[in-house]
């Protein structure tokens, strides 16, 4: 057998059929029709087959059929506060009206429901829950059209927890079948990471494909990376995700293939293709993510090399850090009068890109955008995308960009700050700035002027504020304009390495006392080295 597996790894879907006898060969073709990993390792367009059968009349539609449906799971009393929990989020909905853009949408797109849990248990009033988990749908639902999707509904359970089996209670899960079946849906994507199980245990009950937050979300990464090193961070994010959930999935086979309920694991017979199948691709994910690894630690000197030049010509850098869509790579073009990407879609940039520009008094920095963050921003691309979030860590000045018209800012504000703070960055001057401000009024103005008191206002659309951000940068750059002569202790190597990072360093001697250094400094380092003057 493993001399068999040795030979062609190539393939997974023939192997599996080889291995397997007659009967089970039918129901794993239909296994892996939408499997994941193929879809990742083969980049082919298009493979999200779904797999609606038909419901039995007895489940048709209608406001009557829903009444009944939670009947045989729940006493009477739960289901009335399992119902009134259920929330429907109105306006999600972004059919188009343009008819050829229609015509596009259904050859390539997927049409999807979009589904949440949230609970009122914690420290927060009902009405503060639902709101930020509606929020948090309205933006799922953005990321599901970015990457691609027609989002047809939106509903919300209220619940202490997501279901552990199947994410929606037993009940919910059966009405969420039912609209899946009446608005024609193909997709149902959950608000949160869902575990491997329950993702399949839902949609054996939806009869649709289920799919979560982190999926879509790696999905747009994957469409919008252009560099060979983005493409190569979100592959290696994308196996990492896709590795440990290798076995629900193959468990699911191994049932489908048994053909028996709650067979999963129990048996010799029905777990043996499952888990042939699981070896095989561990084996296959782990070769290809080394690769991948190995292939983006080659990246790693060119991109030192880069940083390492604009570290040398003593050149502040100031990062464009910011929730997705909020404008950033607007306001670099309006600053700096280059044409990034810019788009009404999340995730638009993915690769950093690095603008000359000069301070008001001639001194030279440079820009840096980068990719956006968003709630929830999977683990695994953090890790992937680390050397880029690096690129805030290292920066002089962070430029934190806020969408002003966005429902819930201090959510976004949180958002970025912590990543900002996973990459060990707080101690770096922050610039905060409400882009969009031709969209807001003047309440609004206060409310975020209560967020961010020292925020500039501006808008990359009309222009408002630019100068008195450009004044604000100006400001927060720090300069290098007082000359000193110090005597650095030897054990204190880290003040010399941080001489040479952000000041100029005219004249260095090693005397008996330490390190004797000569150098124009920044106000921040004068402050550091008070105590080795001479
Ligand atoms: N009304 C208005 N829209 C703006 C303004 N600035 C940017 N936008 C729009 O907001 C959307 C996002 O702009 P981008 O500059 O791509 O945003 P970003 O922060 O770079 O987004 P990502 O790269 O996707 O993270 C685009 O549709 C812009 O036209 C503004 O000041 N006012
Ligand atoms: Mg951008």
């Amino acid at each position: 057998m493993s001399d068999f597996m040795n030979d062609k790894t190539d393939d997974v879907t023939a192997e599996t059929e080889h291995v397997t006898s007659p009967q089970q060969s039918d129901a794993l073709a239909q296994g892996t029709s939408d499997d994941p990993l193929e879809r990742v390792l083969r980049r082919a367009a298009g493979a999200g087959a779904s797999v609606i059968r038909d419901l039995s009349e007895a489940q048709a539609l209608g406001s009557s059929a829903h009444d009944d449906l939670d009947d045989g799971d729940h006493g009477i009393q739960m289901d009335r506060e399992d119902r009134a929990s259920l929330t429907r989020v109105a306006g999600l909905s972004t059919e188009l009206e343009d008819v050829t853009d229609v015509e596009y949408r259904q050859l390539r797109l997927e049409n999807v429901v979009l589904i949440g849990v949230y609970s009122s248990a914690r420290a927060k009033s009902a009405q503060e829950s639902l709101d930020e988990a509606e929020n948090s749908l309205r933006e799922l639902a953005a990321l599901a059209e970015t990457a691609g999707a027609t989002v047809l509904d939106g509903v919300l359970q209220r619940r202490a927890n997501p279901d552990p089996a199947t994410y929606f209670g037993k009940g919910k899960a059966q009405e969420l079948a039912e609209l899946v079946r009446a608005l024609g849906a193909d997709t149902v994507i959950a608000d949160d990471e869902l575990g491997p199980s329950q993702r399949r245990a839902l949609e054996d009950v939806v009869n649709a494909k289920v799919i979560d937050r982190t999926t879509v979300i790696l999905d747009i990464f994957s469409q919008h990376a252009k560099s060979r090193e983005g493409k190569a961070q979100v592959e290696l994010a994308q196996l990492e995700y896709l590795l440990p959930r290798l076995r629900g999935w193959g468990e699911s086979m191994s049932r489908q293939a048994g053909g028996q309920v709650g067979a999963a694991g129990a048996g010799m017979g029905s777990r043996g293709p499952g888990e042939t199948k699981i070896e095989l691709d561990r084996r296959r994910i782990n070769t290809r993510m080394a690769r991948l690894r190995k292939q983006i630690a080659g990246f790693a000197p060119a991109r030192e090399a880069k940083r390492a030049n604009r570290k040398r010509g003593a050149v502040p850098s100031v990062a464009i850090a910011g929730y997705t869509n909020a404008g950033k790579s607007s306001l670099l073009n309006r600053l700096t009068g280059t044409q990034e990407l810019v788009q009404n879609q999340l995730f638009a940039t993915l690769d950093t890109a690095v603008r000359h520009s000069e301070t008001q008094d001639g001194r030279s920095f440079t820009f840096v955008d980068t990719v956006g963050f968003v709630r929830n921003l999977p683990h695994q691309l953090v890790e992937a995308f680390r050397s880029t979030f690096e690129e805030v860590g290292e920066s002089d000045v962070i430029m934190h960009v806020v969408d002003a018209s966005h429902p819930d800012p201090e959510a976004q504000i949180k958002t970025v700050r912590d990543v900002i703070a996973e990459v060990d960055a707080q101690g770096i001057p922050e610039v905060v700035v409400f882009n969009k401000a031709d969209l807001i009024d003047d309440s609004r103005r206060m409310l975020l002027h209560g967020l961010a008191p020292t925020g500039v206002f501006v808008s990359a659309r009309t222009g408002e504020g630019l100068e008195e951000l450009r004044e604000r940068i100006d400001a927060a750059i720090p300069t290098p304009d007082r000359e000193v002569t110090v005597v650095v202790p030897y054990d204190r190597g880290d003040l010399v390495a941080e001489l040479h990072e952000r000041n100029r360093v005219l004249e260095l001697e090693y005397d008996e006392a330490g390190t004797r250094v000569h150098a124009f400094v920044t106000p921040e380092m004068f402050a550091k080295l008070d105590a080795f003057l001479v």
